[in-house]
């Protein structure tokens, strides 16, 4: 069956005009939407608590800043936008008590709803609205002229409205200039997670690291090997995100196609296949959820750990040194490196 996708004309942008929204939190994609959703018309807010890094930021865009529960209160629109490790407490000591029939809560990632660490009153509508990109990325975009596609689903829905109100909320932060997909909350999660985990993030730094290191261990040079196996994976994923796989293998030399066709599959075989599944269904079966959550609550001990020893990575300081040297300025203006700080 193919995907029901909506754009532009598909969304009636003053639904959500005609709603107060208060976003709670101003991190990756928090800013991106409260922006995005403020130059759309839209009424924002954002919630913050007392003494939070990211008040600055946001009141320096001309955004009122309240406290989360201020925030909730004052709105009718809800927009959880904290790491989803932090949603639950947040949730149940700010946003249910200030919530109403009649109100929105709306998430970019169904985590929380999916695993059941929130259950929100039943005569809330619950909706999603995802975009496929970090969220600098969703703001650059959107002032660019253009979109990042999302995806939208709806959990609760006592309004009748909650479609209309997720579509026109994608409109506002530019999502139906792409094009929205609709979905279900556990269809976003588990697939979310399990591209994050076993492809986007966990499979290709993984993937470039165990290349660096095969490179580097056989005594070739650390900048040739950081050049060949980082820096042109942007340039090749470039083309395949203009023309999918095959605008690469195009683009690229007979011999390096021939050697795609001949070598990749001995390096991403069954065997990896396998182990995608096992990821996946740890994440189907919320081992992957319980496992995060518990080790936030228990301080994230193992969290902060692999932070660590995943920053040390030799790779990283051959690129560092590189990367000052380019003529261009190569790195996100919120970035520091070698820090989580947004
Ligand atoms: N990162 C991304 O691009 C994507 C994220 N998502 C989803 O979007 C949601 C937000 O993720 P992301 O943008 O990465 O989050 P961030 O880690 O960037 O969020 C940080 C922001 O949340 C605030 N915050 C932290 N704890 C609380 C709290 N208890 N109460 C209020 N505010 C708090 C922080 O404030 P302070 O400055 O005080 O710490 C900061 O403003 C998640 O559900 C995630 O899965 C979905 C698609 C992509
Ligand atoms: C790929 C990582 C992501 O799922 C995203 C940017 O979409 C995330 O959770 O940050
Ligand atoms: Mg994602
Ligand atoms: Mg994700």
């Amino acid at each position: 069956m193919a995907a029901e996708i909506y754009y532009d004309d598909d969304a009636d942008l003053s639904i959500i005009q005609g709603r107060k929204v208060a976003v709670i939190g101003y991190g990756s994609q928090g800013h991106a939407h409260a922006l995005n959703l403020r130059d759309s018309g839209v009424d924002v807010r954002v919630g913050l608590k007392e003494g939070s890094s990211s008040r600055a930021k946001a009141q320096d865009e001309g955004l009122r800043v309240l406290t989360p529960r201020e925030a909730a209160e004052e709105a009718d629109v809800v927009v959880i936008l904290a790491p989803d490790q932090a949603q639950r407490s947040l949730y149940a000591q700010d946003i249910e008590p200030a919530l109403s029939d009649g109100d929105v809560l709306v998430f970019s990632h169904g985590f929380n709803i999916r695993f059941g660490y929130i259950q929100p009153p039943a005569g809330v509508d619950v909706i999603l609205v995802a975009p496929k990109a970090p969220g600098h990325t969703v703001r650059r975009e959107y002032v660019a002229g253009r979109g990042i596609p999302d995806i939208i689903a709806v959990e609760q829905d006592p309004s009748g409205q909650a479609w209309e109100i997720a579509k026109s909320y994608a409109k506002g932060i530019g999502g139906t200039r792409a094009g929205v997909i609709k979905t279900t909350f556990t269809e976003e999660t588990e697939t979310d997670l399990f591209g994050e985990q076993a492809v986007l993030c966990g499979g290709m730094s993984h993937l470039v690291q165990a290349g660096f290191e095969t490179l580097t261990e056989a005594g070739y040079q650390p900048e040739i090997a950081y050049f060949e196996v980082l820096h042109e994976l942007k340039l090749i994923v470039d083309l395949m995100w203009e023309g999918g796989i095959a605008k690469q293998r195009w683009s690229i030399s007979d011999t390096a196609e021939y050697g795609d066709y001949v070598s990749g599959p001995r390096i991403i075989d069954d065997s990896v296949k396998e182990r995608m599944r096992e990821v996946l269904s740890e994440i189907q079966d919320g081992s992957f959820a319980q496992r995060f959550i518990d080790d936030q609550d228990g301080g994230a001990s193992e969290f902060q750990q692999l932070r660590e020893q995943e920053a040390g990575h030799p790779i990283e300081a051959t690129g560092k040194v590189l990367r000052s040297h380019f003529s261009w300025k190569q790195t996100d203006d919120d970035y520091t490196e070698g820090s989580a700080a947004r």
